[in-house]
């Protein structure tokens, strides 16, 4: 996240952070955010796991981290029993349509996640939610915080960013594909941004006070660059396939 403010985990408290063990299996390393939807399910981007064979067992997810270099006494730690990338993902052609993915978690004990104070799930959209242009909504994750430095943020951070239209999102994007599972939003005078490592975390907009996950951080030119807003999934595009998918 570029600009905005350190985030508490109470604040955000459906960010999920999932891990990935080398190939050697020593450490993990963070790759990227995602959102709690339900207490057995993670929703992310596709993109996140372009590199790799999909082995779940390569994967573990925790939940209620306010920061990514301390264990935090409240946190929960989740094996991941299934991915699921959306068939219609193709990251060959090089753009990021349909850039959504599941997962399922599961404790070593086979429980899913408890609903606490740092821990809750975000409510999904409904196919109808009306989101007008310029609507603010706020982006979290523990993504660079300068597109150019070279570590992610070490702490949860988040950032209210303005929906844009999709004509003048496609004229940003000129030759870059923006469609309609697509959402882009951009921060008041391109200063503030999602950017990469928060890579399928949550943009969540307020709608009639209940918070909605109507994004998942898909793709962007840079990050807070003029003109270059943030392209997020679209979630309300999905949500016939998640609820099938998600047994
Ligand atoms: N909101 C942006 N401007 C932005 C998002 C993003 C995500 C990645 N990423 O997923 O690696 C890379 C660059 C990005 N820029």
């Amino acid at each position: 996240i570029v600009g905005g403010r350190q985030a508490t985990v109470e604040s955000q408290p459906w960010i999920a952070t999932i891990f990935q063990f080398t190939r050697r299996g020593l450490q993990e390393r963070f790759l990227c955010g995602g959102s709690l939807i339900d207490p057995c399910w993670i929703l992310t981007a596709a993109h996140c796991f372009d590199a790799n064979a999909l082995q779940p067992s390569q994967f573990t997810v925790v939940l209620g981290k306010s920061a990514l270099n301390a264990t935090d006494t409240r946190e929960q730690k989740f094996n991941v029993d299934r991915i699921v990338i959306h068939e219609g993902y193709s990251h060959s052609r090089g753009d990021y349509d349909n850039d959504i993915a599941l997962m399922r978690i599961r404790s070593a004990s086979g429980q899913c996640a408890e609903e606490t104070n740092t821990v809750k799930t975000i409510c999904l959209p409904s196919q109808n939610d009306i989101l007008r242009d310029h609507f603010e909504c706020e982006v979290s994750g523990y993504g660079k915080a300068n597109k150019t430095d070279i570590y992610y943020s070490r702490i949860l951070k988040s950032t209210n960013v303005n929906l844009i239209s999709q004509s003048q999102c496609q004229k940003y994007y000129k030759n870059r594909m923006v469609n309609t599972n697509m959402l882009c939003a951009g921060g008041l005078q391109w200063k503030t941004d999602s950017c990469s490592g928060d890579s399928g975390g949550p943009l969540v907009c307020e709608i009639s006070s209940r918070m909605v996950l109507h994004g998942i951080v898909s793709w962007g030119d840079g990050c807070a660059q003029k003109e270059k807003p943030g392209v997020y999934t679209r979630v309300t595009e999905y949500l016939p396939w998640i609820e099938s998918h998600m047994n």
